[in-house]
């Protein structure tokens, strides 16, 4: 019978399992990280509808336990039911609506009010706008909390706390699971709190389990289970197991047990801290310190049930809901909302970063500082005329004697040095009109260039600046008859781009791309890894809310926050710097996008292999140069020697950037190799990132 006001009861549970007097069963239930073995053949029973106060010491595995019994954590060996079937089982609402989860770190959203806070919950357990209300008026006066409105961040640590156990219980579930409210909580609060606990439970229809290392806190408990080193060493009312060691108080009942434990690990050989390197102990003197010393009933039936699960109901416990999904893209948007100034930077980061790319890089230098030593003195010589047409925005011409201008190049106060002999005007007429001379005519008539090569970029722009001045002045004195001295090199119309191309022009495509990629991975590494750390992840997660739907969640936020960011950085690149798009629209924000959305797969991985921030910034930035470097964003992927090409050609940004470069400069569509392959690439690297963070959780858990 399902009890009143509580959760529907689920007709696919197995009635003859025994679960109906016990909230939690675990039986035989072992669990290691790495060689550390955590629990080692542990039972317990938790009554139903009865406080089982959990306690031991710090380190000794209860949290370990209850991440267990909520299914967080897989068992390595044993059995658990929860409220009649196994945590995680497809259907079953454990984790889910049926368990109220308060962790030991708050977990809480510091940018949400206390009412942000509880619907968020609601919204995730499916209660109606009526319920949710009604639930949290009679929470905030429940647990004397301040006013609803107040933001999380500005509460006391014991509000907080208070907020927590709110949370936990919003849904009205069958089973709390409370992971050590009452520390560092003063002595008043505590109190409160178990007084809230004994009402819960008053009618029998809720179950309670709470950790504490507190161990007289827990007297007002119904059972206790004595916990160390992973085992359990007694479970009985508080009482009885007082008075079966004749003591005053549970503590000293509980340094008894240890030491009687203590010498049953000492003849069966474990190390002094009582813990076993897995492996280490045979099954059979396992199950033997499995026993309790004290136990609450002495037939422990360990053998395993059995359940059986309709694949409808493994379909649809697969399936993500929308209903989750909705709640974490709310939770996004009330997040956003209570920092706009972030949110601003956030959808802005990306038009800045191109802005400065396009006025910083690719640009002709200006003013650059050239000594002209000219031997002509006449005022109408072809040498000055020559200078005249010299770009002055670039060159700074500064007229020097021939010792002065190389004393200051080898100073390095100028890039170069432009020499004319006295004679350069007649010679340079001979040279244009004559068509045989001697080398001493052809070099009189020549300008003498001397160059500081330590910077290329201005060398060539000083070398391109001659050339151009030299065009223009043979046009001016020869008008039509100026073919006589060109090259016989004729560049025609580009086919694709224009002759004024610049450098701005080719590395912009690599870096919208660059861009997005890098700040979706940065944003979503940081995002989950803060909050895994926090326990956040984990809350929702024993909330119902499965991995995937966490993921896709924050992808579809992220959507929206990339969408804002791309047509700030398509309106910057096209509109203000001018970048010409000779194609699709479509198809260049498409592009971006997917790449934009690899970036968030990419940080996903990262956020399911690293914990702490720290070091999931250091391999997002490790990443970043080298990424940068290979791609061909910077540099022509044709310059890269083999082998490194192969890698390059690989990487999720090389194919792109070329595709996007041809969508934009060439005007090419999806028939072109070039462009679907930038496309094709893009989604493998996706689905990669994808498949490989799932695996990573998978292997994690
Ligand atoms: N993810 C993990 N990886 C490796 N070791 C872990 C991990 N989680 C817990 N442990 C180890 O397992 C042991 C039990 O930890 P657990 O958090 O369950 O103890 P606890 O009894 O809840 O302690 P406390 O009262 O201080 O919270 C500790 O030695 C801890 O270092």
């Amino acid at each position: 019978m399902c009890p009143e006001g509580m959760m529907k009861c689920d007709p696919e549970a197995p009635s003859s399992q025994g679960s109906v007097e016990s909230a939690i069963r675990c039986r035989d239930v072992c669990r290691s990280f790495g060689k550390l073995k955590v629990l080692s053949s542990l039972n317990l029973t938790v009554p139903q509808g009865r406080i089982y106060g959990l306690l031991g010491p710090s380190g000794c595995g209860k949290t370990t336990l209850l991440k267990c019994i909520v299914g967080m954590l897989k068992i390595s060996r044993g059995h658990i039911t929860v409220l009649g079937k196994p945590p995680a089982f497809p259907g079953h609402e454990v984790p889910g609506k049926m368990v109220g989860f308060m962790p030991q770190d708050l977990a809480l959203y510091d940018e949400f009010t206390i009412s942000d806070t509880l619907w968020f919950f609601g919204r995730i357990h499916g209660l109606s706008s009526k319920d949710t209300e009604a639930r949290i008026d009679f929470l905030i006066d429940f647990l004397n909390l301040p006013q609803r409105t107040r933001l999380v961040r500005n509460l006391s640590g014991g509000q907080r706390r208070r907020v927590s156990l709110g949370a936990a219980l919003l849904q009205k579930p069958q089973l709390l699971i409370l992971d050590e409210p009452t520390v560092g909580v003063d002595p008043v609060l505590r109190a409160k709190i178990w007084q809230h606990l004994v009402e819960i439970v008053k009618g029998g229809q809720v179950s309670v389990i709470i950790t504490t290392h507190y161990i007289e806190e827990a007297r007002q408990a119904n059972v206790v289970g004595l916990m160390r080193n992973g085992r359990l060493l007694a479970e009985a009312p508080p009482d009885t197991v007082m008075k079966q060691h004749s003591t005053a108080t549970l503590e000293c009942a509980f340094l008894q047990l240890c030491e009687s434990s203590d010498q049953t690990l000492s003849k069966n050989g474990s190390t002094p801290d009582g813990r076993e390197k897995e492996g280490s102990q045979s099954s059979e003197s396992c199950r033997d310190e499995s026993q309790p010393i004290l136990s609450l009933g002495s037939e422990l039936d360990t053998e395993e049930p059995k359940f059986t699960v309709d694949w409808k109901v493994r379909a649809r416990h697969m399936i993500p809901k929308w209903r989750n999904i909705a709640a974490l893209m709310i939770k996004t948007m009330v997040r956003m909302k209570r920092m706009p100034g972030f949110l601003c930077f956030q959808f802005l980061l990306p038009a800045i970063q191109i802005s400065l790319m396009c006025l910083c890089i690719g640009g002709d230098p200006l003013g650059i500082q050239v000594a002209v030593v000219n031997n002509e003195t006449s005022q109408s010589s072809l040498s000055r005329s020559l200078l005249s047409f010299l770009d002055n925005t670039s060159v700074h011409q500064v007229a020097l004697s021939h010792s002065e201008a190389f004393a200051g190049i080898r100073d390095g106060e100028y890039w170069g040095v432009l020499g004319f002999g006295k004679n350069f005007s007649s010679y340079l007429m001979k040279r244009m009109v004559q068509t045989r001379v001697s080398l001493e005519v052809a070099e009189g008539g020549s300008v003498h260039v001397w160059q500081d090569f330590t910077n290329r970029q201005i060398a060539l722009m000083l070398q391109n600046k001659l050339q151009e001045a030299f065009q223009a002045f043979v046009k001016n004195k020869l008008g039509s008859r100026s073919y006589l001295v060109s090259l016989p090199i004729k560049f025609e119309e580009p086919i694709y781009g224009s002759n004024s191309t610049d450098f701005t022009t080719f590395v912009t495509p690599g870096a919208i791309l660059s861009i997005t990629f890098y700040l979706a991975v940065g944003l979503t590494a940081l995002s989950f890894v803060l909050e895994r750390k926090e326990g956040l992840l984990d809350r929702c997660w024993v909330a119902g809310v499965s991995s995937m739907e966490t993921m896709l969640a924050h992808l579809l936020s992220q959507l929206f926050v990339i969408s804002v960011q791309i047509i700030l950085l398509l309106l910057f690149t096209l509109l203000v710097f001018k970048i010409p798009n000779e194609g699709s629209l479509f198809l260049v924000i498409l592009l971006i996008v997917l790449q934009g959305v690899t970036g968030i797969s990419f940080g996903l991985v990262i956020s399911a292999a690293i914990d702490d921030e720290q070091s999931a910034n250091q391999a997002a930035l490790g990443i970043f140069y080298p990424n940068l470097i290979v791609s061909g964003i910077l540099w022509p992927v044709e310059c890269i020697p083999y082998p490194l090409r192969y890698i390059s050609l690989a990487l999720p940004q090389t194919y792109a950037s070329e595709a996007l470069r041809c969508i934009m400069y060439r005007g090419w569509g999806l028939s072109h190799m070039m462009v679907w392959r930038g496309f094709v690439v893009t989604l493998g690297w996706n689905t990669f990132f994808l498949i490989l963070a799932t695996v990573i959780l998978k292997l994690r858990t």
